[in-house]
Order: C-alpha cells, then structure tokens, then sequence
C-alpha cells in the first residue's frame, strides 16, 4: 500500500469522498465542501479520516436526536473513548449518556434556565449599553478584540462568580477545548502549546471556594449539597461552564458582527426594527454557525439514512452544513434578518441540545439591541482574519467603525 493510500474499509455502502474536514482549506472556506457531502447524500464516507459525515439538514437532526444509537460517552470529537485516552476528563454532561447525562442536565438547565437569565438581564443589558457608549466613543476598534470578546468575557463569568483577573485564560482554555475535538493537526498542536499554564488556572477557577455566593457555579455546588450530584461532580460542571460558556458567544456575536458589516442593507433594516435583535442573532446563527460539527459514535450495528454502519464507528454531524441545507431553507446562503430561522443545527438538537441557549440569545439580544439604539452604521475598515479551530468558525480581528446616528 502506498503512503498516500489510506486504508480503506470494505463494505461502504456510501458515496466516498476524499475530503478532509479538518484541513487548512476546508477550515478556511467550509461551504463548498458542505455542498460536495450534501450532493453526494444523506450519509458519506471521508475516506481521510475513515467516518462516516452527515451534512443534510433532515440526517443531521435525526441523527443527534437518535442518542441510543449515536451516543456521546465515547466522545463527541474524533477520539473514541472507548480505546482511546481523553485529551481531559471527559465532561459529565457533554461526554456522557443517560442516566449520567441527565441528572447533570438537570442541574445545569436549572442553572441556566430562562427564569435564572431574568436574575442577571439588567446586568447583562447595563454591561451592553456600557460598553457600545464606549465603543461609539472610540469610533474605530476591532469588532473581535473590543466587542465579541469583551462583552462575554464580563458578562458570563460575572454570572458564573469568577474573579475578575485572569479571564483572557477562559479563551485560550475554549479554544484548546474546541480543538481537541479534532485530530491532532498543526492546529490543535498551537493551542495546547498554550493550554499548559492554563489547564491549571481553570481548574482552580472551579473550586467553590473561588466561586462568589448564590452565582451560577456556587448553585451547582448547591446542587450537590442537596445531593442530587456529588461535591466532585460539581466541579467538573463549572467546568463546563468555563468550556462552553465563554469562546461560543464570541464568536456567535463575533460572526454576527461580520455579517452585519458585510451586509448593510441587513443592519439597516434592524435599525429600523430592533426588535428583530434576537432574530438576527439567530440568523447569523444559522448562517455562520460558531459550532461547526460534533461527533457521536456508533452504539451497535444499525442502518442509518439507508446505511449500514457498524459498533464503534464515528460519525460527524456537520451542523454548518445543515444550516444551509436548501432541503430546508430557501436561499440557504442569504443573510436575511426577516427570515425565521426556526429549527437550526447551530445549537444541537435532541438530548444534548444546547443547556446554554438562553445566555447565548440574551448576549445576542442585548448586545444588538444597544447597537440599533447608537449605531447609525457599522463600516469595515479593512478585511477579517481568521482563526482557525478544528470546531468553531471563529474570526481572529475584524477593524470597524461605529458612525453614530
Ligand atoms: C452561540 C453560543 C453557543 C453555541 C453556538 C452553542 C452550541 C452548542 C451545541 C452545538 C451543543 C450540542 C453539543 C452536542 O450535541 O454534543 C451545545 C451543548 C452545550 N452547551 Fe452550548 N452553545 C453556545 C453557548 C453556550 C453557553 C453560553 C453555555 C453555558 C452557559 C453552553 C453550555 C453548553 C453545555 C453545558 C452543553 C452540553 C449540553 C448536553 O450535552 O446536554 N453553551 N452547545
Ligand atoms: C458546545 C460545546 C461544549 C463544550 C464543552 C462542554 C463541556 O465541557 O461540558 C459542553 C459543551
């Protein structure tokens, strides 16, 4: 065999594609890629990394919904588990399956219910109007470095009852998180070269005794006091928090910044109605989707969209490529504001469906609705760069000028 053939399996009763998900180009522009795996069916084999992919809409929905058959406590990334060594103690929500997953549901979508987010809006909005003021009064910033990143990395650990030092550690923590994921590329070997002295500093960060009184993390431990999980699973749930809660808002604001600089005629149209604020973060959402894909591995032999599949088998679900799925959308690759997009991948689907949804939207919310109220306009004073992560869709800075109305 030689060096560039890669092993392939027999009996793959799946168009097979030689794409790499995971390579420079496709990290760099996914869209064209979507449209080869969506073409060539409802279930392909990537021959690179020998898995199954899903990229339509109706196959990606079914298959995160179907937990019994796709589960997640082999890994939601292209490790499985079950034979290899997790990059970090598998998260016992994310990584794991009922009953495990659902007494931890259970605390954290309590935590982060809609009736929590009432408690901490005003602060959520006064941090927003606080920190547009600021931004309009500069004129000219970079909308990723003053405003995707900014605001998130107040708002939520203020929420969460972190110390305000050492905060900027929560991203280069998601961004390792989110690479490792993938494969162990140039692009996860960056990131972990500057993970090391943060592993450290996070995991400290979820202590009780760091955590402020009656704060999202303190009411997981509260969880625990009242046994419904162990003191030690508390922790490993705040870190969960410091996961997910922090480098997908930003780039969920950050995309949607770029978006509206992109399209004009789109943030015209939201001055003009702020309340479609939450819709177009929605959109932007569905359009550049900060989650890109995650894993499930295959329980035992089943046949999925037609397709055999076998026990231990990976499958990655391309939420990206489902959100612009012209199955289910119309003109899947315009930005349009008006659109409902009701029913998107970006935030899962099924069990493990985003927990963090509502603090997602009521960033997204706010943050939108500050602008309308001070930005007449949102000028690109050059082009975005971008940073690539084997999961997220993420820009590195994007220059813009705020003109006042
Ligand atoms: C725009 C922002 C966000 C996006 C796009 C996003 C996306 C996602 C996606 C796609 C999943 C499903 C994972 C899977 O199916 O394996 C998920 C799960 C999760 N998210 Fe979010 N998320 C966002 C914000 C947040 C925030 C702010 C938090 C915390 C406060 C959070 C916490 C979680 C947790 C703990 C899970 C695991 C839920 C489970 O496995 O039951 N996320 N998120
Ligand atoms: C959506 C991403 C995500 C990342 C990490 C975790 C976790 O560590 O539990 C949960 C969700």
């Amino acid at each position: 065999m030689s060096d560039t053939q890669t092993l392939t399996r027999d009996g793959i009763d799946a168009p097979r594609l030689d794409i790499d998900p995971f390579s420079d180009d496709f990290l760099n522009m996914p869209y064209p890629y979507h449209e080869r795996m969506r073409e060539a069916g409802p279930v392909v084999w990537l021959e690179p990394y020998q898995l199954w992919g899903v990229a339509r809409h109706e196959e990606v929905r079914a298959g995160l919904n179907d937990w019994e058959n796709f589960i997640s406590s082999a890994g939601v990334g292209l490790a499985n588990f079950r034979t290899e060594k997790p990059f970090r103690p598998p998260s016992l929500i994310l990584e794991a399956d009922p009953p495990q997953h659902t007494r931890s549901r259970t605390v954290l979508a309590r935590v982060l219910s809609p009736k929590m987010m009432q408690k901490v809006r005003a602060d959520f909005e006064k941090q927003a109007n606080e920190l547009i003021d600021r931004l309009v009064e500069q004129g000219e910033f970079d909308a990723i470095k003053d405003l995707a990143k900014a605001y998130p990395l107040k708002v939520f650990p203020d929420a969460v009852g972190l110390a305000a030092e050492g905060r900027d550690n929560l991203l280069l923590y998601g961004d390792m998180v989110f690479n490792a994921f993938g494969p162990r590329n140039h692009v996860f070997l960056d990131a972990v070269g500057r993970y090391e002295p943060v592993r450290e500093w996070i995991m400290n960060q979820c202590q009780r005794s760091e955590l402020s009184p009656d704060g999202f993390g303190d009411l997981i431990y509260q969880a625990a006091d009242a046994g419904e999980i162990k003191h030690e699973e508390a922790t490993l749930l705040v870190r969960s928090l410091l996961s997910a809660g922090v480098d997908t808002t930003v780039n969920g604001i950050g995309n949607a910044m770029y978006c509206l600089a992109q399209f004009p005629e789109q943030y015209d149209k939201l001055v003009a109605n702020p309340t479609l604020a939450r819709q177009t973060f929605e959109e932007a959402l569905r359009f550049e989707s900060p989650v890109q894909t995650f894993f499930r591995t295959v329980n035992r032999p089943i046949e999925f969209a037609g397709t055999p599949m076998l026990a231990n088998d990976k499958v990655i679900f391309f939420l990206a490529a489902a959100n612009r799925d012209g199955r289910q959308w119309k003109n899947p690759d315009v930005f349009d504001i008006e659109r409902k997009p009701v029913g998107h991948m970006a935030f899962g689907s099924g069990i493990h469906g985003c927990v963090g949804q509502a603090v997602a939207r009521m960033e997204g919310e706010l943050i939108f609705t500050a602008m309308t109220k001070r930005v007449k306009r949102i000028e690109m004073l050059g082009e975005p760069t971008r940073r690539l992560n084997n999961t997220l869709r993420a820009l590195e800075s994007l220059p813009v000028r705020f003109v006042p109305h």
